[in-house]
This record gives C-alpha cells, sequence and structure tokens, in this order.
C-alpha cells in the first residue's frame, strides 16, 4: 500500500489522438526526468512480436483498429509498473486510459494519477503525421483505412476520458500543432508544478 502511493505521487497519464505527438514528448519527458516510460501499444507491440497465440490474436484486433481487452492492457501495465517500483522516479503512461471504463478500472487497481497531459492536434494534421510515418515505420496499423478507424474510436472512446479527469482538475491540454520542443517546453511547465 505504501509503495502504491509513492509510486503514484508523479505518475503522468499522456492522452490525445493517434499521430498526436504523444510517443515523442514521452521520449523528451524520459531524457529530462527520468520517468518510466510505459507505451501501452509498445507492450501490445512487445506481445504480438514475441509469437504468443495471445499474441496472434492482440495482432488481428489492432490491424482492424479495435481495442484490446481492458483486462489484458491494465495487467501488463501493472505488471511493468510493479517492476520498476522501486527505480522509478515516476511513471508516463502513455496511450491509457482509452476509454472510460479503462480509466475508472485504473484507479480501482492502481490508483489516482497527478496529471493527465492531452496533446491536441486537428485530425487532418493527425492523419498527415501517421501516414508520414507509416512510410518507415512498419506499423501494421499505419495506413489509411486503419488509420481512419482509429481515429473515430478515439473521438467516440477517448475523448471522454479527458473529460472524465477534466472535472478532477488534473488536465492539462496542450496544442500539438506547435514545432517539437514549443510543445515541450509548455510539458515541462505543467510537470515542474508537480513538484
Ligand atoms: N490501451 C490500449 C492501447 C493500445 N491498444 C491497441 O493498440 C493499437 C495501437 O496503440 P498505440 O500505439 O497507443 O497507437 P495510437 O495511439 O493509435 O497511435 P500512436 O502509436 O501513434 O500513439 C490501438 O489502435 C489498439 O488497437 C489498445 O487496444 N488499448
Ligand atoms: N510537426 C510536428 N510533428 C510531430 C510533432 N510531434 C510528433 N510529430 C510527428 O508525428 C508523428 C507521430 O508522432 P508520435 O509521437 O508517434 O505520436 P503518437 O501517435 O501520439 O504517439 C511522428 O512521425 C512525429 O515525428 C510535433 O509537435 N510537430
Ligand atoms: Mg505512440
Amino acid at each position: 500500500r505504501v509503495q502504491k502511493i509513492k509510486i503514484l505521487r508523479k505518475s503522468v497519464l499522456m492522452s490525445g489522438g493517434p499521430g498526436s505527438g504523444k510517443g515523442t514528448q514521452c521520449e523528451k519527458i524520459v531524457a529530462k526526468y527520468g520517468y518510466t516510460h510505459l507505451s501501452s501499444g509498445d507492450l501490445l507491440r512487445a506481445e504480438v512480436a514475441s509469437g504468443s497465440e495471445r499474441g496472434k490474436q492482440l495482432q488481428a484486433i489492432m490491424q482492424k483498429g479495435e481495442l484490446v481487452p481492458l483486462d489484458t492492457v491494465l495487467d501488463m501495465i501493472k505488471d511493468a509498473m510493479i517492476a520498476k517500483a522501486d527505480v522509478s522516479k515516476g511513471y508516463l503512461i502513455d496511450g491509457y486510459p482509452r476509454e472510460v471504463k479503462q480509466g475508472e478500472e485504473f484507479e480501482k487497481k492502481i490508483g489516482a494519477p497527478a496529471l493527465l497531459l492531452y496533446v491536441d492536434a486537428k485530425a487532418e494534421t493527425m492523419v498527415q503525421r501517421l501516414m508520414k510515418r507509416g512510410e518507415t515505420s512498419g506499423r501494421a496499423d499505419d495506413n489509411e483505412e486503419t488509420i481512419k478507424k482509429r481515429l473515430d474510436l478515439y473521438y467516440k472512446a477517448t475523448e471522454p476520458v479527458i473529460a472524465y479527469y477534466e472535472k478532477r482538475g488534473i488536465v492539462r491540454k496542450i496544442n500539438s500543432e506547435l514545432p517539437v520542443d514549443e510543445v515541450f517546453a509548455i510539458v515541462v511547465k505543467a510537470i515542474d508544478e508537480l513538484k
């Protein structure tokens, strides 16, 4: 129980649409603050890459741009958090929660995050960035059809998560149409306020 409080004091959720720049900002946060970066998408892709039976099921869901079952992702995040609990300076949870139900389960099983960084870009910007990323990412879901589905699901399921945390006053909305370093300057301000 003590450990739970310690690790959550500086836990940050990174939210925003596909291609909004979450991963890019997370990398910079890790470099500056040494936080433990847990990308739910990366954890899932690692499971797919392992070639396991579960990975095969996940791959089929992700290729369609749909959400994998809630418990699967939450357990992965929780295990990864516990594994780093002794050395972590704070957690940066990227791409989770994806729907309000996931947020509620996170609260129940892990606790209340300190801050939600919401990187916001226009739909057309996100599509453009993902199409460009798709030229080199090798990701099965960086194609026009799946990008459209991911965007639809984002507006339908994930934006309400931001509203859910807004009621608690922990959301900082950041315009990620700006150049990467300008976005990061705003991110830094928000994180420094946590201290
Ligand atoms: N909590 C999560 C996180 C990811 N996914 C699945 O993994 C895919 C990729 O997730 P992620 O890497 O977070 O992708 P996006 O946010 O769509 O894009 P990006 O990597 O660009 O952030 C999602 O479309 C979804 O199928 C999921 O089901 N549940
Ligand atoms: N111009 C511009 N491009 C960005 C910015 N942030 C990310 N990108 C690009 O957009 C693409 C998607 O970014 P990524 O960090 O993977 O976004 P995520 O899907 O939210 O994790 C990448 O190819 C980045 O190089 C930004 O602030 N400005
Ligand atoms: Mg990402």
